[in-house]
């Protein structure tokens, strides 16, 4: 249990609670092969049975920490910095988003979109998830759909997904990791016939890279 002093500057978005923080190759989606600073934030409960980062989810085992340390931190050589998770828009990512473009950084977020968006941003990446779907905020902000393929009828999830998002946002498909050799195939064929859809691989676990 958190103080009660605690609690509220998490609830302020004041505080955090951080999983880790690391300098990589972000490995996905439009920006992939370029260098940025993750940042990720614990809690998250949408429960993906397929979740590469389910030592996110119980957000107590991740310490609250000061947005102010958290950014401190971040100054880095990339002008970009990826808030990730868990699942960021859990909390109010206002203070957060505020510090990091005071520092004149770029901020992109990873996000199923399953709350409210909260916080200021350059970049949105929107990967929405069957069991919890995305609120209408991150469907009218999103810069990139990103929908993850376990099985076939994910496509026809991915394209109900297409319709609800704004119509600027750049569409991706991409293989749920222990399915790839499946539906890596089958992606392939979809988006050449279907061209209005990319792929986007998880390039960083070819590259062995955080
Ligand atoms: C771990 S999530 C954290 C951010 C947010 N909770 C979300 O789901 O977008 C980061 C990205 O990894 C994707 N992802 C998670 N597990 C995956 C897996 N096993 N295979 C492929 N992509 C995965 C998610 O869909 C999301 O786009
Ligand atoms: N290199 C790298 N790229 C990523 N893009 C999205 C990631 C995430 O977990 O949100 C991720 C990640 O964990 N590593
Ligand atoms: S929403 Fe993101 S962090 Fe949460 S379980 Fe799904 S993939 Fe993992
Ligand atoms: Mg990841």
């Amino acid at each position: 249990m958190l103080s009660k002093e605690i609690q509220l500057e998490v609830n302020k978005g004041a505080m955090l609670p951080l999983m880790e923080e690391f300098y990589t190759i972000q490995g996905e989606g439009f920006h992939t092969g370029t260098a940025a600073y993750f940042i990720r934030i614990g809690g998250c409960d949408v429960g993906c049975h397929w979740c590469d980062v389910k030592e996110s989810w119980n957000a107590e085992l991740h310490p609250p920490t000061s947005v102010d340390l958290i950014v401190n931190n971040a100054a880095t050589q990339a002008d970009t910095v990826v808030i990730t998770g868990g699942e960021p828009l859990t909390w109010d990512m206002t203070l957060l988003t505020q510090e990091l473009k005071d520092r004149n950084l770029k901020v992109h977020i990873e996000t199923s979109g399953a709350y409210p968006l909260s916080g200021t941003w350059d970049w949105i990446c929107l990967s929405p998830k069957k069991n919890k779907l995305p609120t209408q905020t991150v469907y009218d902000n999103a810069h990139e759909l990103k929908v993850i393929i376990y099985n076939k009828h994910d496509f026809i999830f991915a394209e109900e997904q297409a319709e609800l998002v704004n119509d600027n946002a750049i569409l991706f498909l991409q293989p749920e990791w222990s399915k790839k050799e499946e539906m890596t195939p089958l992606i392939v064929d979809y988006v050449m016939n279907n061209p209005k859809w990319r792929v986007s691989l998880q390039t960083h676990k070819y590259l062995n890279i955080p």
